[in-house]
């Protein structure tokens, strides 16, 4: 069926607007529907980024951006490839946070998104097939918004960080706009101050949890699976009693990722082997303290530590090198309310003689002496001066990543880790942060956010067309990132720099696509893993 002049024209993935050739608006019904001059993509981009310039803040600019978006998404892309540094912070996180928290309030349009409901579970293939509209569509992101960022429970209004990551994966990977959808699924939510805003747009009850909520997950992955037999389906924020478990239920069985879990393992393990690569130290040395065992604290320290079983301990000798503080202080196996990810790394009381005092961060850090610290806890500005000068009191260069994101949760703040460890510490932040000048070095801070690999991971699995995302799949994409960055300057940073973005994504997608083809995993043939990622690549141009 052919579409009408104004359906075209209200099409997001067709619409060119004033960049509709006199032939293309002869042929299309679209003449005397735009104003007659026809500008040039470049033309458009230049237009729409100097009314960006008129607006003043963070939030006004996006969701300016977001117009662009629901009206265009070629021109949209070009802008952003053409912007990547300025529009990241903007587009993505730590602006983002405020539109999902301001989400119902701020509704516009649905952006293509999909909201899938636990009360109408009879709905939903045909919600996912009205979507889709023909599409063919190779990566979802979902969240049930239990754990947006380090906000919490945002219902309904967490599909934005579903739009927003796969914003980023076209932005920085050139995957297919027309092939993604971002789906929430609305299991309810636990946050009064939603249930209590008349404005809010989701479900009106408390979260459906055990059972019933793993049924509905279930149903969804199915029946996704079912309607879009290429896709690589991507979980995002889900709370720290699912995420796992849900990892752990389809990671063999489907082609699946869990960004908090695995995204951030890959982007850490990278910026560690890169501060390593400065300090030249070497990783079986390290002793490792996770901050905030949670969903991203536990993944991270899982992949840390197969990290050290692949440069030959075993895990026994691994072990020990490891170490976990949650909001109980240091954990120790005797405690009940171990997560299944965090018994692994429990310590026995008996190695210490202190065990009972080790409930805060200070007293740990003071029994543990850790080389590198990091930080998933939601808890701002807890990487304190005392912490870190007890840290860089026992090593030369301390590893200190504080990752909690947005902004206001920081563990801290860049600047003052340098200035604290008299220029030591190595650093790298989850959200963006400018060059620190200390002593007359600069600084400059590397982002460990899994922005930076989720893309390059994601090209990789679709061209390679794998099976599954394993280990080693994963192990070849954070190894993929050293090297890039030069060590020996002074004040390099730990990690490539968003600037990069395009670049590196390509390298990861490259490690990953020829792992799993020497892993045979691939499910069509590929003979070159180049030409494969580059016939999936799409780019911004009419
Ligand atoms: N930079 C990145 O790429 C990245 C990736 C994932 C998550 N994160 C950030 O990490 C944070 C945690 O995310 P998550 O998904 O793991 O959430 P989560 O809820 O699964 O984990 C948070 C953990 O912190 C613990 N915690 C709470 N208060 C604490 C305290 N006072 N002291 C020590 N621990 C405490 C919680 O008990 C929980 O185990 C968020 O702010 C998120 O934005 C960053
Ligand atoms: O979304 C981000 O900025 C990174 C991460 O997935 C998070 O949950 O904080
Ligand atoms: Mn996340």
């Amino acid at each position: 069926m052919t579409k009408s002049p104004v359906e075209i024209l209200n099409n997001p993935f067709e619409n060119k607007g004033t960049a509709f050739t006199e032939k293309e608006r002869q042929s299309l019904g679209l003449v005397g529907l735009l104003p007659p001059y026809v500008q040039t993509l470049d033309d458009q981009a230049k237009q729409t980024y100097a009314q960006l310039q008129t607006k003043t803040s963070d939030l006004e600019k996006r969701i300016f951006l977001m117009e662009i978006f629901n009206e265009n998404r070629v021109l949209f892309y070009k802008l952003f490839s053409q912007h990547v540094v300025e529009f990241m912070p903007i587009v993505y996180d730590p602006t983002i946070a405020d539109t999902i928290e301001n989400y119902s309030d701020l509704f516009i349009q649905s952006q293509n998104a999909v909201f899938l409901s636990i009360d109408d579970p009879d709905s939903m293939k045909a919600s996912l097939k009205n979507a889709a509209d023909g599409r063919d569509i190779r990566l979802i992101v979902v969240t049930d918004a239990e754990g947006i960022l380090g906000i919490g429970d945002w219902g309904t209004n967490g599909v934005d960080i579903s739009v927003g990551k796969l914003m980023v994966y076209t932005a920085a990977a050139g995957i297919d706009p027309s092939q993604v959808m971002p789906v929430v699924l609305d299991v309810g939510t636990n946050n009064q101050d939603l249930l209590k805003n008349p404005m809010y747009l989701g479900n009106r009850h408390e979260r459906i949890t055990g059972d019933r909520y793993y049924k509905f997950v279930d149903q969804f992955v199915n029946t996704a699976e079912d309607l879009f037999p290429k896709l690589y389906l991507h979980f995002e924020d889900f709370g720290r009693d699912n995420a796992a478990n849900i990892l752990n239920k389809y990671k063999d069985q489907i082609t699946t990722f869990n960004d908090d879990i695995q995204g951030t393992g890959i982007i850490v393990l990278a910026g560690i082997l890169g501060a390593l690569n400065i300090s030249k130290q070497k990783m079986t040395d390290q002793v490792y303290l996770s901050y905030g065992a949670g969903t991203a604290g536990a993944g991270i320290t899982k992949r840390i530590y197969d990290e050290f079983l692949q440069q030959g301990l075993s895990a026994e000798e691994a072990k020990k090198h490891f170490y976990m503080v949650d909001k109980q202080g240091l954990l120790f196996d005797d405690d009940q309310t171990l997560t299944p990810e965090q018994k692994p790394f429990a310590r026995s009381r008996s190695e210490f003689a202190n065990a009972d005092e080790l409930t805060t961060l200070e007293a740990a850090v003071k029994a543990i002496h850790p080389t590198i610290l990091v930080g998933t806890s939601t808890q701002p500005g807890t990487f304190t001066e005392a912490v870190v000068k007890e840290m860089a009191a026992h090593t030369e260069r301390p590893i200190i990543f504080p990752l909690s994101n947005p902004t206001k949760l920081a563990e801290a703040k860049a600047e003052d880790l340098i200035k604290w460890s008299d220029g030591k510490a190595l650093v790298a932040t989850g959200i963006p942060a400018a060059d620190v000048d200390y002593n007359g070095v600069t600084y400059q801070i590397g982002q460990a956010n899994n922005a930076l690999v989720y893309p390059g991971l994601g090209l990789g699995v679709i061209a390679s067309t794998a099976k599954v995302l394993n280990d080693e799949m994963i192990s070849q994409a954070a190894h993929s990132l050293g090297g890039i960055v030069d060590g020996n300057k002074p004040g390099a940073a730990v990690l490539p720099p968003v600037s990069k973005l395009d670049q590196f994504s390509f390298t990861v997608a490259k490690a990953v696509a020829q792992s799993a083809v020497d892993q045979k995993l691939n499910q069509e043939p590929i003979s070159d893993v180049d030409q494969a990622i580059n016939d999936v690549k799409w780019e911004p141009k009419y």
